[in-house]
């Protein structure tokens, strides 16, 4: 397995990932060298230099990429998901650096740091010229109260700022001992006099705030920008500080990096740094760590701690959720290979422990098995769901909370354009997935390698004939489950064999006497 790192991440990310995998660091490729040399490798590491583009993606062979740092808006995630490729990064490593940087930027810009070095530098004192403000007393609009906005919220209250937030996607109990007053994008911009951001640059946050923006702000509000450029319009923001509306701006991003010959730089009341919030040694080595292991963990085909584009399992629940995750990968791939139909709609049930679990990824699993044998390329734990969304296929989880101290079990009902059908599963011991049942049959099936799979009348002989069949070509039966609805009424018969089933010998089975049909599936 190859690993290309495209942009500089600290050593102690490099030397875990040298531990495992055969690593290259080439951080001073053109966009074009780079996907000249993509499709050799199985990994890309990145931090916000790298453009990992659509074109990129389409012509790597890339299973996962991994972001040294938060923002992924460098990666174009829906192409990655549309191909299967995870994308990994390491959320929790930068949030202190990032909040701390913007406090700098603040405590920068309010007193005219930069601009007072630069003159004293140059050989002036000029006392009078750079009398700042004072932070303690003021409003902080905080726009953003994920990681770091709740960061920057804690530490402002400390120095006696009154903080006013704007976060529509989380509930109020998140930041209810934090000091903070949450309410509405209008409000944070009327009445702070600090607005700092702490957004993803996403659709909805893409120029939020432009020049209907700025009018609503108080006059001399001073903004800080640490988390992306593009959030706020640049032409709208330079003149705002052209106008006076804006006293002064300290900015860690630019909508285009380097920023080159960007007016804002052009300004007095602008400072800037080049996007230096995640720029310290202690963050930087924690982000390439936790990249770098996730990245490994991806390779090995384990359950990564930081997915962006799959969902995840949480940390506590994982060695219980696991083997659950295979069981449903293999009663999906059971299912499509027993029944016929266009499939309409999944329920995955779940009961026992599983009842309160998030198991999302079990759904997933379940979704993945039974697109497996039915696509060109199959679909894996990040397309498919996106694969079954685009082939109409609607998916719902339900959860028995009864039994909740027994052991975790699984039922995915399908509804097909012919048929409902059902496959259920359990984990009798750690580790050990069983199917106990397909329809209304009870069984207790191992699900693994080679089963042959009939069903036919619950009368004597015919299990005998099976195996005579089998026997005379040389095929060996692992195991046999038998499952009945009634006493001489239907059955069902799951034969774990050591060798694969002709076509010919499969034939010769369904012409056996009271045998409805016989399928062989591979697990
Ligand atoms: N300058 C730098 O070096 C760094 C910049 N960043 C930037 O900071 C951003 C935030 O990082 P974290 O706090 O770790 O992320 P986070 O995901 O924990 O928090 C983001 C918050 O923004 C909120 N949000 C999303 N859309 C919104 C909208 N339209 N209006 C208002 N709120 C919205 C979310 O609900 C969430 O609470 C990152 O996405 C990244 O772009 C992060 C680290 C370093
Ligand atoms: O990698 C960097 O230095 C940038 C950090 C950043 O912007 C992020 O983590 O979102």
């Amino acid at each position: 397995m190859r690993v290309l790192v495209s942009d500089k991440i600290a050593k102690e990310g490099i030397d875990i990932l040298k531990s495992e995998l055969k690593v290259d660091v080439r951080t001073d490729l053109t966009p074009d060298q780079l996907r000249e040399i993509i499709k050799d490798y199985d990994a890309l590491v990145v931090r916000s230099q790298t453009k990992v583009t659509k074109d990129l993606i389409e012509c790597s062979n890339l299973k996962v990429i991994g972001r040294a740092g938060v923002g992924v808006d460098n990666i174009d995630v829906e192409a990655a998901t549309l191909k299967g490729i995870l994308v990994v990064n390491a959320p929790e490593g930068n949030t202190i650096a990032a909040c701390e940087h913007t406090f700098a930027l603040m405590f920068a810009v309010a007193r005219k740091i930069p601009q007072a070095v630069s003159s004293l530098k140059s050989g002036r004192w000029e006392r009078n010229k750079f009398t700042g403000v004072q932070l303690s007393g003021k409003t902080l609009g905080v726009i953003g109260l994920g990681r770091i906005g709740k960061e920057v919220a804690k530490r402002a209250s400390s120095l006696g700022m009154n903080v006013v937030g704007y976060d529509p996607y989380i509930a109020r109990e998140n930041v209810e001992n934090l000091n903070i007053k949450l309410t509405d994008l209008d409000e944070v911009l009327r009445t702070s006099d600090f607005i700092t951001f702490h957004v993803p640059l996403t659709k909805a946050t893409r120029r939020m705030i432009g020049e209907e923006q700025f009018k609503i702000m108080k006059d001399g509000v001073y903004i800080i920008n640490c988390a992306r450029g593009g959030i706020i319009d640049e032409k709208a923001l330079y003149d705002a500080l052209v106008s006076g509306k804006v006293a002064g701006c300290a900015l860690d991003v630019f909508e285009k990096e380097p920023p080159e010959d960007n007016p804002l730089l052009s300004l007095d009341n602008v400072i800037a740094t080049p996007h230096l919030g995640a720029s310290t040694a202690e963050a930087q080595i924690v982000v390439a760590e936790e990249v770098a292991k996730d990245i490994i963990r991806a390779l090995k085909g384990e359950i990564v701690k930081n997915p962006v584009n799959m969902v995840s399992v949480r940390p506590e629940e994982y060695s219980f959720i696991l083997p659950y995750i295979r069981l449903a990968e293999k009663m999906g791939c059971l299912y499509t290979q027993l029944k016929n139909g266009r499939i309409q709609e999944v329920e995955m049930i779940y009961g026992g422990r599983l009842a309160n679990m998030d198991v999302k990824l079990v759904t997933t699993a379940g979704i993945k098995g039974l697109l497996s044998n039915i696509l060109q390329v199959p679909a894996n734990l990040i397309n498919a769901p996106i694969i079954a969304r685009d082939r109409g296929i609607k998916i719902t989880e339900k959860k028995i909370k009864e039994d909740e101290d027994a052991p975790g079990t699984v039922t995915m009902r399908v509804t097909t354009d012919k048929e409902v059908g059902t496959i259920s599963g359990c984990v009798f011991e750690k580790d050990s997935p069983r199917i106990t049942g397909i329809d209304d049959y009870k069984i207790d099936l191992i699900p693994e390698g080679y089963v042959l799979i009939t069903n036919h009348k619950d009368k004597p002989g015919i299990v005998g004939k099976v195996g005579t069949i089998l026997g005379k070509n040389d095929i060996n039966i692992a195991s046999m489950q038998l499952g009945r609805k009634s006493y001489r009424g239907d059955a069902l018969m799951a034969l774990s064999v050591d060798e694969e089933i002709p076509e010919s010998v499969l034939k010769e089975i369904k012409a056996i006497e009271d045998l409805k049909d016989a399928v062989f599936v591979k697990l």
